[in-house]
This record gives structure tokens, C-alpha cells and sequence, in this order.
């Protein structure tokens, strides 16, 4: 079926405990989480590059293969029930994109099933206000400049050229011994 576009003005209405609607990033995938999962050999060495990948996402936002996937949630008959009280949710509906808060608690892979229930349509990305492009903390503290831009785009292939560096030095150090 095809999924509901609704634009960043519309669902920022719903924001009271009758009508509460939350807007979360829908594919996040933490590379340092995937990496601890699948690690081995040397792996730690990339989780730390993939660790500044992470904070660089959160900082400046999704990478620009991500954009477009910003889901909307409908967890009005979930606020009674939410372990996290329905308060932050209240707030997260307020004309925000709630996924640093979401990933900052760590939510299980229960509640991210949980989700599924609860969703009604994507955001319409050119809707967004431009602080809103990104993951943002709600204190709209962020900078706007290019060089954050710039640091978007590279640090992925920082983080690549510092994995590959790290495997060659490892394996020039395995065929010395
Ligand atoms: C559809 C959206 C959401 C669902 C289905 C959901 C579900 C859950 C579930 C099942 C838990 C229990 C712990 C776990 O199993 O992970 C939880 C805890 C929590 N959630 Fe959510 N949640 C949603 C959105 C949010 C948002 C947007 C925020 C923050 C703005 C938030 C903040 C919290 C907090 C603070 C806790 C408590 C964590 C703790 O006590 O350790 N949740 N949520």
C-alpha cells in the first residue's frame, strides 16, 4: 500500500494527549552498535572511526542517502502506556523530529516492533523547516554554516580511509612477525 505523505505543518497540530502524533527517523542505524554486533578481528579499531560517524550524524544530521526517511506515529492510544510516561511524547510532538531522543534512551528491538502499530504515513521532506533537516535536540543550539555541511560530507570517507589505514598497518605488522 502506498505510505501516507503528510507535511511537517500538518503534524505538528497533533500534539495534545488526545491527539498525539511523533515524527522519528525511521532506518537510523547506529554504525558503532551494527560494528559491536558484528565485530572481530581488528573490528575495534572501525568501531572507533564508526563512533565518529555516529556523533557527526547526531551532531549534523542523517547522511544525505537517509533523507526522506522520517516516519510519522500516531501514539496517542500509547501515551497511558508508554514506560517513558506520556510526557515526553507530549513534547516530542510539539514540531520536532524526536530521533535523538528516542536513540539517545536506547530503545529495545521490542519497542521498535511496538512502532510498527503506530505508524501512519512519512513526512514530506521539503516541508521541513531547515533546523528540522536534521536530527535535531530540541534547544535549536545547532549551527546552520557550511563547514557543518562539509563535515557531513566528508567524515564517512574519513572514517573509511582511517578503517583501511589501520588495516594495512596491521597487516604489514602480522607479516613482519
Ligand atoms: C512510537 C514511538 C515509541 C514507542 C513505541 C516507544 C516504546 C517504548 C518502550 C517499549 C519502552 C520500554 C523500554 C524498551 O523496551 O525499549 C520505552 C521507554 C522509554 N521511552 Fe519510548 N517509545 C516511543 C517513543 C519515544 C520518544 C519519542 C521518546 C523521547 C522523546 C521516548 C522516551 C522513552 C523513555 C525516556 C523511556 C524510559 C527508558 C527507561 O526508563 O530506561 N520514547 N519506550
Amino acid at each position: 500500500m502506498e505510505e501516507k505523505v503528510l507535511s511537517f505543518e500538518e503534524v505538528s497540530k497533533h500534539n495534545t494527549t488526545g491527539d498525539c502524533w511523533v515524527v522519528i527517523h525511521g532506518k537510523v542505524i547506529f554504525f558503532s552498535l551494527f560494528l559491536l554486533k558484528y565485530s572481530w578481528r581488528n573490528m575495534s579499531f572501525v568501531f572507533l572511526g564508526s563512533k565518529l560517524l555516529d556523533f557527526t550524524r547526531i551532531r549534523y544530521g542523517p547522511c544525505p542517502w537517509e533523507q526522506g526517511w522520517r516516519r510519522v506515529y500516531d501514539v496517542t492510544r500509547f501515551l497511558d502506556e508508554h514506560p517513558g510516561g506520556d510526557e515526553v511524547l507530549l513534547n516530542a510532538s510539539s514540531g520536532m523530529d524526536a530521533t535523538v531522543e528516542f536513540e539517545d534512551v536506547s530503545h529495545t528491538d521490542y519497542a521498535r516492533e511496538l512502532m510498527k502499530d503506530f505508524l501512519i504515513g512519512k513526512i514530506d521532506e521539503n516541508t521541513l523547516p531547515n533546523m528540522q533537516k536534521k536530527f535535531t535536540r530540541h534547544d535549536a543550539s545547532l549551527s546552520n554554516d557550511s563547514s557543518s555541511h562539509l563535515l557531513l560530507y566528508t567524515a564517512p570517507l574519513f572514517v573509511l580511509a582511517f578503517a583501511f589505514l589501520l588495516r594495512y598497518y596491521n597487516y604489514n605488522n602480522n607479516n613482519n612477525y
